[in-house]
């Protein structure tokens, strides 16, 4: 160190060297909201697919997120779907409720085979679980993929999957969630009823997209639910192949009230956590400012066409 002859420092430079200090201060009485998107590969192996949960979960606390947030069909896919559905107190659920717990943090996990009511037909779960390891709430999926998707094959997931009956959102750390899945992105009528009826903060879109329907359709779709809605919205993606027959698209994202991507996990076969800092002045700026909730018309939009 070279202080000899150093000029005894000014006000301004002791400022400047403490101002770090001083921002500290405040951010630690406003805590961060810290969130994390994983985005993953998941296959036909429910020991595989759980190590690579656990593997990221600790990762996305160890960097200090307060919600982690896994993919749809996080614990298994592949055609025996239905055979490996499991009662929401079953082993699998049990050991993602023991990571909740292990690790303090609340896991949203975006789309379980749940055991139906017949065994024709599980449901499309996503449970959403605290950092106690108890689950919070769960939202079974209302839209189900029976598309003929262009240039790839015919999905019919009503043919093994019931539907879902409830919209549901709940209050967490980082703010009152929606929880929804995969193509019910496609349904604004669902995202709008989260937000002005029950008033959520943040949007769950934990999905496995197709590679077509992605690469045309996601960040697209995900953008205008983030900006007509003024909600976060927390999408994550299965990417790349699971099987012979199955790509998912990737991107997982995290995107702000006004649009904004603030975090993004590219669309390679990447698996890996992306984190960002919940602001809830932004949802409250946003709102303030651009008022749609009051402009908006039901009155209007629900008048029956005579
Ligand atoms: O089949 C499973 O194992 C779990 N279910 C899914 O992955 C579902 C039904 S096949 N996929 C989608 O909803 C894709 C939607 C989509 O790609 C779009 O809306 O464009």
């Amino acid at each position: 160190m070279r202080l000899i002859g150093h000029k005894t420092p000014g006000l301004p430079f002791l400022l400047r060297r403490f101002r770090p200090y001083l921002c500290n201060c405040t951010m630690a009485q406003t805590k961060k909201i810290r969130v994390a998107v994983a985005q993953m590969t998941s296959i036909n192996d429910i020991d595989a697919n759980f190590d690579t949960c656990a593997r990221l979960t600790e990762k996305a606390a160890g960097e200090g997120a307060m919600l982690m947030c896994l993919p749809e069909c996080f614990s298994f896919i592949g055609a025996e779907s239905l055979s490996i559905a499991e009662d929401m107190d079953g082993p699998i659920m049990l050991r993602y409720c023991e990571l909740a717990r292990k690790w303090n943090i609340w896991i949203s996990l975006g789309g379980f085979q749940e055991k139906g009511e017949n065994d024709k037909h599980m449901f499309n779960t996503h449970v959403l679980v605290d950092d106690l390891g108890n689950i919070k709430t769960k939202y079974r999926k209302i839209h189900l993929f029976d598309v003929d998707v262009p240039g790839n094959k015919i999905f019919k997931e009503s043919a093994f999957t019931a539907s879902g009956t409830d919209i549901i959102v709940a209050d967490s750390p980082v703010g009152r969630v929606g929880l929804t899945i995969c193509y019910d992105l496609r349904f604004p009528e669902l995202y709008h009823q989260l937000r002005f009826q029950h008033h959520a903060q943040i949007l769950l879109v934990p999905s496995a997209f197709t590679k077509i329907t992605g690469q045309a359709h996601w960040e697209v779709l995900l953008r205008t639910r983030a900006i007509e809605n003024q909600c976060y919205v927390i999408a994550a993606a299965q990417t790349g192949k699971h099987s012979e027959n199955r790509e998912s698209y990737g991107d997982s994202l995290i995107i702000d009230p006004w649009g904004t991507v603030v975090a993004r996990l590219p669309d390679r076969l990447t698996t890996d956590i992306v984190l960002a800092d919940i602001d809830p002045s932004i949802i409250d700026d946003v709102r303030t400012k651009m008022p749609i909730c009051e402009h908006r018309r039901p009155d209007i939009y629900e008048k029956k066409k005579d």
